[in-house]
């Protein structure tokens, strides 16, 4: 592991909790099986992915060019519809939804504290013939060394996992150039969220081990657009996910108790 990592509350590397990376590294061949600790995430990645991507394709008005292009609308075909945009996977783990997005056109940086995650979402990328860059880095890392700002930026289920989640996301929000977006997607620390996500998916339904989950880390959405205060992102409304146990699928819901995904918009406009 690079010698920065290993410097837990260090200026570079201070959003790493030791102990929930070395948890997901323990894990790092895992995130490409269906069937295995990840599994929850192979089942809500369909519903993230179209959320960002039907998203995207609003705010960057990509529908109109990729149905010039292609005289199909993008949202039946999205091959390729974001060509030229930039985006950065904060937390990327093994690249679920890194290559995705890549599939989808944007030139894809993913980003992860854990070295094996790295091995593992570079290995896997090459196998599908993916162009992405991953990075064994922090996002403070990233920041401090003068990269050029992305389109779009994804913090998909890491916040809970770091160690100061205000100053983590204000740095996830400094990357992001005017004009573009930042995607947050966290649990809620509510009752409900104790009840399910806790001791439903792990001590009833074994969806995921044992100790993944920290509840008083959880962040209600009113923390996360705190958070987001003095930064020139405007957050949408947060929009729930919700597993339907009759129909054993995840979808989009009101209700964002438990899983819940946030927009923040930077306007063209605004200065930092
Ligand atoms: C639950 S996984 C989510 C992976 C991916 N974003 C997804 O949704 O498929 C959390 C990931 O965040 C990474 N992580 C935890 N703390 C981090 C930090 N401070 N900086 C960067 N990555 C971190 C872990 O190594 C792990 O890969
Ligand atoms: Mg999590």
């Amino acid at each position: 592991m690079a010698e920065s990592l290993n410097n837990s509350g260090t200026a570079s590397g201070f959003s790493i909790d030791e102990g929930e990376v070395a948890r997901f590294s323990a894990l790092a061949a895992k995130w490409w099986d269906v069937k295995g600790e990840f599994a929850p995430l192979h089942r809500f990645n369909p519903t993230r992915v179209r959320f960002i991507r039907d998203t995207c394709l609003d705010h960057f008005g990509r529908d109109d060019l990729a149905l010039k292009e292609r005289s199909v609308s993008a949202k039946r075909n999205p091959r390729r519809a974001f060509e030229g945009l930039r985006l950065l996977d904060v937390g990327c783990g093994g690249g679920l939804l890194s290559e995705p997005m890549c599939r989808m056109g944007f030139t894809v940086t993913g980003l992860d504290a854990s070295e094996k995650n790295i091995g593992t979402a570079k290995a896997h990328a090459e196998e599908g013939g993916l162009d992405i860059r991953y990075l064994n880095q922090t996002v403070e890392q990233l920041a401090a060394s003068g990269e050029v700002l992305f389109d779009v930026v994804l913090t998909m289920e890491v916040i809970e996992h770091v160690v100061d989640p205000d100053a983590f996301l204000k740095t996830c929000a400094s990357l992001v150039k005017p004009g573009g977006l930042l995607f947050v997607a966290t649990l809620n620390r509510s009752l409900k969220a104790y009840a399910l996500a806790i001791i439903g998916a792990e001590y009833v339904l074994n969806w995921v081990p044992k100790g993944t989950h920290d509840w008083s880390k959880f962040l209600s959405p009113s923390e996360i657009r705190q958070f987001l205060d003095g930064t020139p992102l405007l957050p949408d409304p947060a929009v729930g996910v919700e597993f339907n146990p009759l129909t054993q699928q995840w979808g989009l819901s009101d209700d964002t108790e438990v899983n819940y995904m946030m927009v923040a918009r930077y306007p063209v406009t605004a200065a930092f």
